[in-house]
């Protein structure tokens, strides 16, 4: 994208990101507030399902509203004028932060904390009939709280209307390699690679190559995440094992994983009330059939590491700091 892209409203100031689709840049608005503007590349503008992808990624952002899902302030979905601005994360996504850490791992209340807002965010997703399809570090973004919201709904899709299947090699399920349709259980066991990585310090399978990760994901069984971490409690170690039960319905809900996490953090989880965002079920995320940017089919090798207002959005700098908290 070049340098010198205009966005009506909004005055660019640099570059702060480049994924794989769009170029982002940190912004402010007319009241000059930052926020953070998610531009199409070029060549995502030239590729159809590419541009279908952005285009899906702003609608739905735009539509739901949940506190731990980044919400959009304001976008276009489609066409030379795309774009999407959402709360800037100066620390930039929890991909970003965790290799600055002390030993690349989160205080266990901290890394308790993210889990179930992530987990608190699918148990939303999932009531609205809705699957993420790419749940991950590099998609979820900390605020100077430490509470985190799922960013990144370019692959999300209705189950009732039908969708690509799609996935991270790191974070992929059993049944995504095996080609069948992808479903509330299987970001559930993404959540659970997530909860390996954050609270036992690593992933639970290895591979440097799309083959090697799908055979183990699909044969190996985790190590016990006591075994890696003898501080996380009984109940969500057994959950997040669970969570990485090869066969879907063997899997825990998103909800009973956040009610874990939260019992751990000495809280009463309490239901989960939403207001489903007007015609959710009824608007077809029209691109999210032909997705399939890291679908099996779509990527040959793993992709390694390579609100409004009430979502927990970025807040001062000064007043949250992952390492204060760590000394
Ligand atoms: N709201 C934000 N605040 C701060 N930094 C951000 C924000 N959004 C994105 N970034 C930075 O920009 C990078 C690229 O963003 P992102 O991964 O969302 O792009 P993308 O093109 O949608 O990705 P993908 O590769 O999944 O298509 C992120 O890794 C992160 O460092």
């Amino acid at each position: 994208m070049s340098e010198d892209r205009t966005i009506p409203g909004y005055t660019l100031h640099r570059v702060i990101g480049r994924g794989n689709t769009s170029l982002v840049w940190l912004a402010t608005d007319a009241r000059k507030k930052e926020v953070a503007l998610k531009v199409p590349l070029p060549e995502t503008l030239r590729v159809q399902e590419a541009a279908e992808r952005f285009g899906n990624e702003v609608r739905l952002t735009l539509k739901f509203r949940h506190p731990h899902i980044v919400p959009g302030y304001a976008g276009t979905a489609f066409g030379p004028k795309a774009f999407l601005a959402i709360p800037y994360y100066p620390r930039g996504a929890l991909s970003d932060l965790l290799p600055q850490l002390p030993g690349g791992t989160l205080p266990l209340p901290d890394a308790l904390r993210i889990l179930a807002d992530v987990a608190s965010a699918l148990t939303y997703l999932h009531h609205q009939g809705a699957v993420h399809q790419d749940v991950k570090p590099q998609n979820v973004y900390v605020n100077e709280e430490g509470r985190a919201a799922l960013a990144d709904l370019g692959s999300a899709y209705f189950t009732a209307q039908g969708g690509q299947t799609s996935g991270s090699p790191f974070y992929m399920s059993p049944e995504i390699y095996h080609g069948e349709s992808s479903s509330a259980a299987s970001d559930v066991y993404s959540l659970g690679i997530m909860m390996y990585e954050l609270l036992g310090g690593e992933r639970p399978y290895h591979g440097h190559t799309y083959e090697e990760l799908m055979v183990a994901h699909l044969t190996r069984f985790p190590p016990p995440l006591l075994s890696l971490n003898p501080s996380v409690s009984r109940r969500v170690a057994r959950l997040a094992e669970l969570a990485l039960a090869k066969r879907p319905h063997d899997r825990p809900t998103a909800d009973a994983v956040r009610r874990a996490l939260l019992s751990a953090l000495g809280e009463t989880p309490a239901d989960e009330v939403y207001e489903d965002p007007e015609g959710a079920q009824e608007t077809a995320p029209v691109s999210a059939r032909q997705m399939g940017r890291h679908g099996p089919q779509a990527e040959g090798r793993p992709t390694e590491a390579t609100p409004t207002p009430e979502a927990p959005g970025p807040s001062k700098e000064s007043r949250w700091s992952l390492f204060k908290r760590r000394k």
